[in-house]
């Protein structure tokens, strides 16, 4: 007896055991992280795809907000070998359909091979096949989520942190983990959690320190309104850039951008750092890359497929990583990015002091 089931690109429908019931589509990828499930879940990146879990068994250490990224789950299903009756209590609740006891490797192997693909997802009593192929064919393309900044960044500003001694830091909400603001707050930064589409008088009127680009979900092309903020201020303000952050960035300033076949997703991505030739263990979710980083350098690399893993440019003080500093979950390693961009704040101040 079978109640869910996945429709892949190709009509290829797999059955399941449905976990958390509904009926829902969107971009099937996978992670290969072992930890750090209530992260992923909620993490904005998410948005819009189907999040298969490699790891055979999800939800092992229960489900607390305090690991949450945002304020709610945003794959659009979850996919996995075995889930605990934790997870998925906490998906039923989330209204996110959940499904397991289906080959995850095989599923895997499918989309290593013929890259992240749009899929159909179906699970509770009265489901059939039919039913996951019907949304599969009303699946839209990544690309095609035009809107989806919308979809995740905050409508007002908020500011955290008002009081703090450190740089004021202008945070592009292109759909970020709660953790990047965080880290800089643990760094005493005021940070000011603004729109993706926020205006140039907005960011004259903060007058910040620094300009922040956030983690966001879908294709950096999509991301006009933050691509003109960069525009006009790369090279004003020194600016700082996460995952789309990066891509965003490298798009704007002559550089260009382009879909992998199947990303990067998890724990322990290795990165090479070019000028002191360390390698760093790294967190990652993406599954578009730079592919011409236009006026900046390119100073880390994935040791993987040579994919750039960081930008800069020591002439318009800028630093991008296109992984996950803030480290949640994940390996520390890189956590002291987010010093070296307050850094750049720092030297600058003493620069315009002499
Ligand atoms: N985590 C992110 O910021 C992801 C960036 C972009 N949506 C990608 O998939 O490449």
């Amino acid at each position: 007896m079978t109640d869910a089931y996945v429709a892949l690109e190709g009509e290829r429908v797999v059955s399941a055991r449905a976990r958390a019931p509904g009926r829902t589509r969107g971009e099937l990828v996978f992670t290969t992280a072992y930890t750090g499930y209530e992260e992923s879940l909620t993490d904005p990146s998410y948005e819009e795809q189907v999040l298969t879990f490699s790891y055979p068994l999800i939800g092992n250490y229960g489900v607390r907000s305090e690991r949450f990224e945002s304020d709610r789950v945003h794959p659009r299903a979850v996919v996995a070998r075995e889930l605990t009756d934790d997870v998925a209590s906490w998906l039923t609740e989330e209204d996110v359909p959940a499904v397991d006891h289906l080959d995850t490797r095989e599923l895997v192997i499918g989309i290593r091979e013929e890259g992240a693909m749009r899929c159909g997802v179906v699970a509770g009593d009265d489901v059939t096949p039919d039913d996951a192929l019907d949304e599969l064919a009303q699946c839209t393309a990544m690309s095609d989520h035009t809107d989806i900044g919308a979809q995740v960044s905050v409508d007002d500003p908020v500011t955290y942190n008002r009081d703090g001694t450190g740089p004021s830091v202008a945070l592009i909400d292109c759909g970020a983990k709660d953790s990047i603001a965080t880290s800089l707050i643990d760094r005493g930064a005021t940070v000011h959690v603004l729109p993706y589409d926020t205006t140039e008088a907005a960011i004259e009127e903060l007058s910040p320190d620094l300009l922040f680009v956030s983690n966001g979900p879908g294709d950096p092309k999509n991301f006009d309104a933050t691509s003109k903020l960069v525009e006009t201020y790369a090279g004003e303000i020194p600016m700082a850039g996460i995952c789309l952050g990066q891509q965003v960035i490298a798009d704007t300033l002559g550089g260009d951008t382009e879909k992998m076949t199947f990303g990067h997703r998890g724990v322990n991505q290795p990165v090479r750092d070019l000028e002191t030739g360390q390698v760093l263990m790294t967190t990652q979710n993406h599954g578009y890359t730079v592919s011409d980083p236009g006026e900046l350098n390119v100073t880390q690399i994935n040791v993987n497929d040579d994919t750039p893993e960081g930008l800069d440019s020591d002439e318009l003080d800028i630093k991008t990583r296109q992984y996950h500093p803030e480290a949640n979950p994940g390996p520390h390693d890189t956590l002291g990015f987010f010093d070296e961009v307050l850094g750049m704040v720092e030297s600058k101040s003493t620069v315009s002091a002499d």
